[in-house]
């Protein structure tokens, strides 16, 4: 059997989405799906295919998106999705052919960053992704939760009309979303489908907006609430928030304040917050604020080291430290880079402080997983723990990072 992998044609597309739907386990898109949504959205993916003479047999994308780094700079990024091989092509090495392609690709793109999200987190590592950030599902309740502290209590809030959302969400989100490391950019296109019940008013989903004292809108907050009548103390409301965003904390409290506002939820839940929550700590009870499962969220991947080196900004520390980095799949990137709060500089033959791949380098790259723990699992070595703490102190990055988009 020989398996060619090639770049996606147009043509090809509806039955690449057969593939990954079948891995998935998912329906492969009905034609409505396909002709509203679904065509539109795979053709802006660049995408490779693997086929066995005509049958297609396995595919890998990626969206051509922007990742905020520590500093502000935003950062091209192949964030990569709808990975999936048939059932009964798996374990003989056409997703790792097809994702070999994919790095190639982004590469010669000129992204310096690719970025995923995992159906399982011991896949992607040997292609050089390492897990940047992570993110916590939790529940809040309100009447224990208010009043949230540092709430912006001069502004005011508005329910957008369904017509309405995707006219000013795109430019909102683009304006106040921006605030940690790992938030990515997201295209026009993705409204419909992250918003799709809010736009259809298919279920009791809203999005709230928030205009300060000057008359600006400065931050929004979806969410969908309904009757929960298995609830132990008899009939009572829960809600679920999806985004949360706002220009300052004070503004993305004020949100959060909205929602104890909210009558009738007596529980709120979100699957996706930032693991260091300033909601929590903002609580009048942070007992009211309940951690119910920490995951990982963002997968990085370096794949031009100098650049995204470069792009980030470092936090004040005295010193500098050399970090040695190998890329079995780009070469290129194989060097020793020697951080300073000032910036870094490459030179292949400073001494090393720390030695890694660059899996390790991913990992770190966003402040999210510290270099203490990239050392100690064995990730990187080095024959100095004070470069590390030097290290970690250079990386850090308050907020740390989190994406919060689903991709
Ligand atoms: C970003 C996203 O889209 S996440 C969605 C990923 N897709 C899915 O989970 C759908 C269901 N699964 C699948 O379609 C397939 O099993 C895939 C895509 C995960 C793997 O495809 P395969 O063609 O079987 O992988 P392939 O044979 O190339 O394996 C490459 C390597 O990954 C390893 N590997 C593959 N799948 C897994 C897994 N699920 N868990 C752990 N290791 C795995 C293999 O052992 C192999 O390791 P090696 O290089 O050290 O020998």
């Amino acid at each position: 059997m020989t398996i060619v992998f090639r770049a996606t044609q147009p043509d090809e597309l509806r039955r690449a989405a057969v593939v990954v739907t079948t891995a998935l386990m998912g329906s492969p898109p009905s034609d409505d799906d396909w002709n509203e949504r679904g065509q539109a959205s795979w053709e802006e993916m660049p995408s490779y295919t693997a086929w066995d003479d005509d049958r297609c047999v396995g595919h890998v994308g990626h969206f051509l998106v922007e990742t905020v780094v520590p500093g502000g700079t935003r950062l091209g990024t192949g964030a990569v999705s709808r990975v999936g091989v048939l059932p009964t092509y798996r374990r003989r090495g056409i997703a790792k052919g097809l994702m070999h392609e994919l790095v190639a690709d982004a590469d010669r793109r000129g992204l310096p960053l690719m970025s995923l999200r995992a159906s399982e987190a011991t896949i992607y590592e040997r292609f050089g992704f390492g897990l940047a950030g992570e993110f916590c599902g939790i529940e809040l309740i309100p009447r224990q939760a208010a009043p949230i502290r540092g709430a912006a209590t001069d502004g005011s809030m508005r329910l957008l009309r369904p017509d309405e959302i995707v006219d000013v969400l795109p430019d909102l989100y683009d304006r106040v979303a921006f605030g940690r490391p790992g938030v990515i950019t997201r295209p026009a296109s993705w409204y419909r489908r992250l918003f799709k019940d809010a736009i259809e008013g298919s279920k009791a989903s809203f999005v709230a907006v928030h205009t300060n004292a000057d008359g600006i809108d400065d931050g929004y907050i979806h969410y969908e609430n309904e009757w929960d009548d298995g609830h132990a103390d008899g009939p009572t409301g829960k809600g679920e928030v999806y985004d949360a965003y706002g220009a300052t904390p004070a503004t993305e409290l004020a949100l959060w304040q909205y929602l104890c506002d909210v009558d009738l939820v007596t529980r709120w839940k979100a699957t996706e917050r930032p693991i260091d929550d300033l909601v929590r700590t903002a609580c009048h009870d942070t007992r009211a604020y309940r951690v119910r499962s920490v995951d990982d969220e963002q997968w990085l991947r370096l794949v031009d080291v100098d650049i995204a080196l470069a792009a980030r900004t470092y936090s004040p520390a005295d010193g500098e430290v050399a970090i040695r980095v190998t890329d079995p799949l780009l070469p290129r990137n194989d060097g020793t880079f020697v951080v300073s709060a000032g910036g870094v500089r490459r030179d292949d033959t400073a001494e090393a402080d720390i030695v890694t791949d660059i899996v390790g380098l991913s990992a770190a790259y966003l402040g999210g997983t510290s270099w203490f723990a990239v050392t100690a699992t064995g990730r990187a070595s080095t024959g100095d723990p004070a470069s590390v703490a030097l290290a970690d102190t250079l990386f850090r990055t308050t907020p740390g990072p989190f994406c919060g988009t689903f991709f």
